[in-house]
């Protein structure tokens, strides 16, 4: 087993002809969080889609567990990538309970599994529990963000990409969330690709921190080399 869960390098991709990505390198280690951070339109969501397939890159390489990465979101959660996107991504006419049987039919977790696989995630995340039966339109934006990471978790990731779950929650709701997820992450040995812009909470739960800039990592270092603001400013 290689010590890199996933090795991206010279990574390009764009829209339409027009460049976004332009020369990334960046890897996950096994059993670490890593924090991407930059300003908006750096890329970084861009960077998330490529990885887990939505968006075809047009050179460089993509390795996941030491095979290459596939444009195939599903094949990509059945080698063991899972994605929270920006925005959560839940219908908001279909409860809990049907958005977590569905993710579970899409990542091709058996029928004699899904009970207990639901319970493990009602385990990590408790107070789903309360509104296992509401629709996801009446939760409020915290809620439907922990549907959205129960749901990602179904499939039993080993390496999560989570795209900004601090948007549209009050700090205090995002500071609860990253608890369970860090000491989940510490139990299974689970990594974690974290985008986010609420940078101080989300240094809090990181082992590394890379910095993107227009397209290309500019700076790569430790949570703590960012506690200063100055460097952070500098870096942004
Ligand atoms: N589907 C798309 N088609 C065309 N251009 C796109 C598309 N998605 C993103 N872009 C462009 O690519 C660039 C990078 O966008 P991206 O969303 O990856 O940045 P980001 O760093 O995640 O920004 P934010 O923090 O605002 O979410 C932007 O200029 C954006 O307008």
């Amino acid at each position: 087993m290689t010590d890199k869960i996933l090795q991206v390098e010279n990574l390009v991709v764009g829209y339409g002809g027009r460049p976004v990505l332009t020369d990334i390198n960046v890897h996950v280690n096994n059993n670490e969080v890593l924090c991407l951070i930059g300003h908006n339109g750096a890329g970084k969501s861009t960077l998330l889609k490529s990885i887990f397939g939505l968006v075809p890159h047009e050179g460089g390489r993509i390795q996941f567990n030491g095979k290459p990465a596939v444009i195939d979101p599903r094949a990509m959660t059945m080698a063991g990538m899972s994605m929270v996107p920006e925005g959560r991504g839940v219908f908001p006419g279909m409860t809990v309970e049907e958005t977590l049987s569905l993710g579970m039919w899409a990542a091709g977790v058996p029928e004699n599994e899904r009970a207990e696989r639901t319970d493990w995630v009602m385990s990590i995340l408790p107070v789903m529990k309360k509104f296992y039966r509401t629709r996801a339109g009446d939760l409020s934006g915290g809620q439907q963000q922990m549907v959205s990471i129960g749901r990602a978790l179904l499939s039993r990731p080993r390496c999560l990409l989570m795209d900004e779950p601090s948007i549209g929650l009050a700090p205090k709701l995002f500071q609860d969330l990253c608890g369970p997820i860090r000491e989940l992450q510490q139990k299974t040995g689970m990594s974690i690709l974290l985008v986010e812009q609420n940078v101080k909470e989300a240094l809090k739960i990181s082992d590394r921190v890379v910095v993107m800039k227009s397209g290309q990592m500019t700076w790569e270092g430790l949570p703590e080399e960012l506690s200063d603001n100055k460097k952070l400013m500098e870096l942004y």
